[in-house]
């Protein structure tokens, strides 16, 4: 939101002062029992607030000139003509906030342009007639290796058949981050509703609605949380574990691939996959602090 302009004391800035207004107009800080030196502020003041018309004087058209973009960056002069009324020469409030949106303007706009171009170049499964089209089938089986559906079926099955607690206490908090990614992931889809790449073509296996949007990457956010927490919670062998984070990697990778999405989607995916670990381990669900769900297990 913008905030009102300001003029160099700080006060609200409205439009110029009427080039129409009559000399005794208080715009002109005469006549009608306008006072002039010590209070002419006070009159410039007031013309800017009660009149939208061009302006004439010289202090208006200054005051103008300070709201165009070529002025507004490092132009002061706008204190009062009397110089014992000078302020310090500090930048206008309003110019301050634009300096930064617009250079944080051109470095998103040109990080976009690049994920856009990378995305693009690296889009070579995207269909079956592209470069690396006969990879295709080999990517969509990678896809399914990071769905969902799969995970959530998989930690479900494996609950029903553990017969450990230590085993149950691991699975049930892999199922609660498999829940909690869908949730952040469908969440952060929704309110960001940024459209997968044109290239792409939407055969994926069961979807939900909030996936026609592709930041972030759910297979990404997947591919992290779940590669962190195997490697934290089973014991493997060194070349098993070059194979999980391999695993990972390569299916962030097939998304783009695929032409499901952006670099930056799978970017952001991994990071919030390997955020969403932390967040797990934090609220780490035990006997003692859930007893309600292992009995619920313990029942079954
Ligand atoms: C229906 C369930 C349980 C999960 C949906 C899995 C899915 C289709 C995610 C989309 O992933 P991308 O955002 O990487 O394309």
């Amino acid at each position: 939101m913008s905030s009102p302009r300001r003029n160099i004391e700080g006060r609200p800035l409205g439009a110029c002062a009427a080039s129409t207004s009559s000399p005794g107009s208080p715009v002109h800080g005469g006549g009608g029992g306008g006072g002039g030196g010590g209070s002419s502020s006070r009159f410039e003041f007031q013309s800017l607030l009660n009149s939208r018309t061009p302006c004439a004087d010289p202090t208006c058209a200054r005051l103008r000139a300070s709201e165009s973009p070529v002025h507004r960056r490092g132009s002061f002069p706008l204190a009062g003509t009397n110089p014992s009324q000078a302020s310090p020469p500090l930048l206008p409030e309003e110019d301050r906030l634009d300096l930064n949106p617009s250079f944080l303007g051109i470095a998103l706009r040109s990080l976009l342009a690049i994920d856009l171009w990378l995305s693009k170049k690296l889009g070579v499964c995207a269909g079956e007639s592209s470069s690396w089209g006969s990879v295709r089938p080999l990517m969509k089986l990678l896809e399914i290796s990071g769905h969902g559906i799969p995970w959530l079926l998989g930690t479900l099955y494996c609950l029903s058949r553990s017969d450990s607690w230590a085993g149950r206490e691991v699975l049930t908090n892999l199922l609660f981050a498999l829940l909690l990614d869908l949730l952040l992931v469908a969440l952060i889809k929704g309110l960001v509703r940024r459209r997968r790449p044109t290239h792409n073509q939407m055969d994926m296996f069961f979807t939900l609605s909030v996936d026609k949007y592709s930041f972030p990457s759910g297979h990404a956010t997947r591919a992290a949380l779940v590669s962190r927490f195997i490697l934290n919670h089973l014991v493997l062998a060194i070349p098993l574990r070059v194979l999980v984070v391999l695993w990972a990697f390569i299916l962030g990778l097939s998304r783009v691939m695929l032409g499901r999405h952006n670099v930056t989607d799978v970017a952001f995916g991994f990071f919030l996959g390997y955020t969403q670990y932390s967040i797990v381990n934090y609220c780490w669900l035990s006997p003692y602090n859930a007893p309600f769900l292992f009995v619920l297990w313990n029942q079954q």
